[in-house]
């Protein structure tokens, strides 16, 4: 089920790069949180470090802590690929296995979990495929390629691919900035129906998309090229948008900088 995050003065480096600097926030279980900022201020770096993804790069690390509901994701016993599964992420560029198809790409991480049983995969399937409002286009060609889809449809392949494995959280980094405008909406759509269910945060430069599918939204900064990004401001969304604490938070959203 959905669960909270809770980050506290999280700070992350890239070997002896300080990246992000003192990040507190919480997330609360079925909602939205938009990160918004200017390029290199660390929003997919905060990102990634939600689900150790981060320190996936060579001499990458991050100290503070990471709290799923009253688990910290950087505690000592924690299996980092567990993680993975438990805290799902979407990615900028569709990435399905392309020649796989369409069935075995939305089951791909059972399989890898050794599910065997065809009906329980046929059935996982089919359930992740309407959750990502895919369903009815591809229902009659699932064993078609995945990279034969449309770009919109490879993303909402690669949403049913995540939500397969049954995540308590699904981090989504720019998934719609390759995708046309219609595309866009499906996707954004698709946030508003996945909220039910799961914990969402989506890093995202458009600030008419933010404004539209987040709750709660996340503004971040860097002081000076070089120095580490900051958490600047964060809110409800309706509040950032039309009543921004700060004056940075203002100049961004109102396209005055970034
Ligand atoms: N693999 C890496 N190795 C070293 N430094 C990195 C790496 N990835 C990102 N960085 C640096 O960390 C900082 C934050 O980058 P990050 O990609 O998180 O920013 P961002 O806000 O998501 O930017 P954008 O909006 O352009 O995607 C930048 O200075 C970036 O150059």
């Amino acid at each position: 089920m959905a669960k909270s995050l809770t980050l506290e003065d999280l700070n992350i480096y890239y070997g002896d790069f300080h990246a992000v600097k003192d990040v507190s926030l919480k997330i609360a279980p079925k909602s939205v949180t938009a990160f918004i900022g200017p390029s290199g201020c660390g929003k997919s770096t905060v990102l990634r470090t939600l689900n150790r993804m981060h320190e996936v790069t060579p001499r990458a690390y991050a100290t503070g802590s990471v709290m799923l509901d009253d688990l910290d994701l950087y505690g000592k016993d924690v299996d980092p690929v567990g993680v993975r599964t438990t805290v799902g992420m979407v990615f900028q560029r569709a990435n399905p296995f392309p020649t796989m198809s369409i069935r075995d790409n939305v089951v791909a991480g059972l399989k890898l979990a050794g599910v065997r049983d065809r009906k329980r995969l046929d059935e996982v399937a089919e359930q992740s495929l309407r959750g990502a409002n895919l369903w009815n286009e591809v229902k009659d060609r699932l064993n078609k390629p995945g990279g034969a889809l449309s770009g919109g449809q490879q993303q909402r392949l690669c949403i049913a691919r995540a939500i397969a494995v049954s995540p308590q959280v699904l981090l989504m980094d720019e998934p719609c900035s390759a995708l046309d405008p219609i595309s866009t909406l499906a996707i954004e759509d698709l946030i508003a129906e996945l909220k039910k269910d799961y914990t969402i945060v989506i890093v995202t430069h458009n600030m008419q998309q933010a404004a539209r599918v987040s709750d709660q939204t996340a503004f971040f900064n860097l002081e000076d090229v070089g120095q580490p990004g900051q958490l600047v401001e964060v809110g409800a969304t309706v509040d950032i948008f039309s009543n921004p604490q700060r004056k940075e938070t203002e100049d961004y959203i109102s396209g005055r900088f970034g």
